[in-house]
């Protein structure tokens, strides 16, 4: 472990820290879902706007029996329901209405249609008289009084007063927080915008397809981590590849002029030149740029130009060997380590560092689980600040069994629920993913372990 090592509560503190909320952007309704509220979302209207039966059947004033009045606005001219709508029933009137229509003026209540019985306009005596209108008494199945005050009727602004905040900025839009956008009157919300991930695949040895051979492995982050990106809020805008190859690993961090020449951790000399002393044979890709530097190949700078974004992920080359070149690549381009390394198994390797024009890069280890975790470590609260949210909460759960005492502080483990209690999965080697694959959370298991039924605290998994 090395001298600049922190615990994991720390890399996540300090991940968090790091990231400053993006500007905010507008977005229609259909495009809102997974986003973040940039502003509290007020209710621009009253919501309900205006008080509606909640039955089919009749609104009524006064005592029954009453006389029918046949006003009706069902079709789609809104100025004739306003019409209705604004029209005062008189003790003794009925209007037919249907479920979500407006209440006229004076209404004590509403008959629901299975309560009420229609005869035809009578005289005095019942007797029926011409076509006049019908008149409606509460029948066999209705109470004695009904329709009391107020039934079946919905009053305005039970659910929000106009003004009245009903979401606050940060809150993550689920499609019913856009249903009650809608509900309040917008037409589009303000959102975060998402932070932007370019992606860097480091490995010669790694490959895309097929079955491959003793020394080469499939790839496991390029098919999946632009997902694990998106369920944190973040969208993955260029992916590049790259072999074990300094200059090639510089170059995804040197986006923008660099000045002077630069001494790398492991020795090598990793020059990048300002543009008017390009020599021969250095190369330009990036706009704007010009560099050169030891193992800088054609394919590696044409691969590199696509949209900036606030954050580079890469995978892999975080160790100390010949053929690991994150590291030193940051240390060439000028960055600042803000996380070098975590005290936890597995996942160690992982770095957090600012490069000098402000983009932040996260560096997870090669191996597949230490990578995944490695992301929910530093990824997600850095993701979650860039988006103006809190620290990503740790749930608790309850241990099924113990737990020996390990070698790291903390030691990151997934685990199963059964019956509600947590059961470490197996397959939990640092290159093994299928222990993840089951899981239902990872746990954040303490140096001294765990005794059967103790509580520990848990990591949420994005997906
Ligand atoms: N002498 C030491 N050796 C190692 C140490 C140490 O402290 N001293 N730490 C070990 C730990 S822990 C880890 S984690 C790894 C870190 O390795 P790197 O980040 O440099 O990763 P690589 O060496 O590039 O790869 C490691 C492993 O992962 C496989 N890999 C890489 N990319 C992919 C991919 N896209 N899909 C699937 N698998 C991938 C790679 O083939 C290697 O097997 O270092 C240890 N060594
Ligand atoms: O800590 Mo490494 O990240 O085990 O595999």
């Amino acid at each position: 472990m090395s001298a600049s090592t922190v615990s994991w509560q720390e890399a996540r503190r300090r991940a968090h820290e790091a990231g400053g909320r993006r500007a905010p952007e507008t977005v229609a309704l259909e495009d809102a879902v997974g986003r973040v509220l940039a502003d509290d979302l007020v209710a621009l209207m009253a919501v309900p706007h205006y008080a509606s039966s909640a039955m089919d059947g009749w609104a009524v004033a006064g005592d029954g029996p009453w006389r029918i009045l046949e006003r009706r606005a069902e079709g789609p001219d809104e100025r004739e329901r306003e019409d209705v709508a604004q029209s005062v029933l008189r003790a003794g009137e009925a209007v037919p209405i249907v479920t979500g229509a407006v209440i006229p003026p004076g209404t004590r209540g509403v008959l629901r249609s299975e309560h009420g019985v229609l005869a035809p306009a009578g005289d005095e005596t019942g007797q029926a008289v011409g076509t006049g209108p019908a008149r409606l008494s509460v029948g066999p199945d209705g109470a004695t009084g009904e329709p009391r005050e107020g039934l079946h009727i919905r009053p305005a602004g039970t659910e929000a007063a106009a003004g009245e905040t009903v979401f606050r900025a940060g809150a993550v839009l689920s499609p019913v927080h856009v249903a009650v956008a809608a509900g309040c009157g917008h037409d589009a919300l303000e959102v975060v915008s998402r932070p932007r991930v370019t992606l860097v695949l480091t490995g010669g040895e790694v490959v895309e397809r097929g079955i491959p051979g003793p020394g080469s492995v499939r790839d496991s982050f390029g098919p999946t981590l632009p997902a694990v990106l998106a369920g944190l809020g973040a969208e993955v805008v260029a992916r590049h590849r790259v072999g074990d190859d300094f200059g090639a690993t510089l170059a995804v961090f040197a986006a923008v002029p660099l000045r002077g020449s630069h001494e790398t951790g492991d020795g090598t000399p990793g020059a990048l030149l300002p543009e008017a002393a390009t020599p021969p044979g250095g190369r330009t890709g990036l706009p704007g740029i010009r560099y050169t530097a030891p193992g800088l190949t054609e394919r590696s700078i044409a691969d590199v130009p696509g949209p900036v974004a606030e954050l580079i992920v890469t995978t892999g080359g975080t160790g100390d060997s010949s053929a690991d070149h994150v590291r030193p690549a940051l240390r060439a381009a000028g960055a600042e380590f803000l996380v070098d390394g975590v005290a936890v198994r597995p996942g160690a390797p992982a770095l957090l560092a600012r490069l000098p024009d402000g983009r932040l890069v996260i560096g997870l280890p090669g191996n597949p689980l230490a990578a995944m975790l490695a992301l929910l470590t530093l990824a997600h609260p850095l993701l979650s600040a860039m988006q103006g949210r809190g620290m990503p909460e740790l749930g608790r759960v309850r241990m099924a069994e113990a737990l020996p005492a390990g070698k790291a502080p903390t030691t990151l483990r997934p685990y199963r629920l059964v019956a509600g209690q947590a059961h470490p999965t197996a397959w939990h080697g640092a290159g093994m993913l299928r222990g993840l694959a089951e899981a239902d959370g990872v746990l954040v298991v303490p140096q001294d372990g765990a005794a059967a039924g103790a509580e520990l605290e848990v990591l949420r998994l994005p997906w």
